[in-house]
């Protein structure tokens, strides 16, 4: 059964008087993992700070597990969500640090940050890192100090705006392993921002894509890429198009 765990209700986000998105109902269910693709000023980093509440929506309504997000409930409710973005702006200090610094601010023991930050730098396979200087890291490591720096806090839902966009590719591919085997294992709902179709195909199980501020077609992702609408096709086709 569909249990939606973010209901987006008549949407409508201005710049300069100019509609950048324009989302009369949408739903992200429990456990999928959604795939967002579409060109360059689509309106695909609107749609996650709307989803993640880091803007307020000028118009329309944002459901959080069934209830309205107000202005006090908010704060509330982003403690139940991450945000991963493709520039780590991590902080000035170690590896371990970086990751302990969410559970900190959440005054959590001191034993539990210790034992949680060695579970998370496992699992991201970067335990060897934590007392290196966060700056002083590759691109393929800062990404999993990121993502280890995410998760750390179980959120519900995961945002990730083309979080493995500057990586090789053999990098990104081991990545993209292991972060799908967390969120799987974890059950975290997770929206994926992406240009790379690989990566879009090989991740999500739902992609919704998006055009001019609308999103022209939301569905399984096999079935969007094999199937996409006239909307859409502009897009779609031409990735299918190089591709065949
Ligand atoms: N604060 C703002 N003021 C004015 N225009 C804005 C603002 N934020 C976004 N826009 C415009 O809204 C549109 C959507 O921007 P957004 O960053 O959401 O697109 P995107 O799909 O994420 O683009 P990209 O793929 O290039 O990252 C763009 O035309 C952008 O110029």
């Amino acid at each position: 059964m569909n249990s939606p765990l973010i209901t987006l209700e008549n949407i409508d986000i201005k710049a300069r008087e100019r509609s950048i998105l324009s989302i009369p109902s949408f739903e992200l269910q429990k456990g999928e993992i959604l795939g967002v693709m579409g060109p360059n000023g689509a309106g695909k980093s609107t749609l996650l700070k709307t989803l993640a509440l880091l803007d307020p929506p000028q118009s329309g309504s944002i459901k959080f597990q069934g209830q309205t997000v107000s202005d006090s409930s908010a704060l509330v409710v982003r403690r139940k969500i991450a945000v991963a973005l493709q520039q780590s702006l991590l902080l000035d200090t170690s590896v371990y640090q970086n990751v302990a610094v969410g559970l900190k601010i959440r005054n959590r023991p001191k034993r539990e940050i210790k034992e949680q930050v060695a579970y998370w730098l496992d699992v991201f396979k970067i335990s060897h890192l934590a007392k290196k200087h966060a700056h002083h890291l590759s691109g393929g490591e800062a990404q999993r100090v990121n993502l280890a720096r995410a998760m750390i806090l179980e959120p519900e839902v995961l945002f990730l705006d083309e979080p493995f966009s500057a990586l090789d590719f053999p990098t990104k591919v081991q990545l993209l392993k292991d972060i799908k085997q967390v969120v799987e294992e974890t059950n975290t709902t997770t929206v994926f921002i992406s240009h790379d179709l690989m990566e879009i195909k090989y991740f999500t199980n739902r992609l919704a894509i998006l055009i001019g501020g609308e999103i022209k077609q939301h569905g399984p992702t096999e079935e969007v890429l094999a199937f996409p609408n006239s909307a859409s096709a502009t897009f779609i086709g031409e990735w299918n198009h190089l591709l065949s």
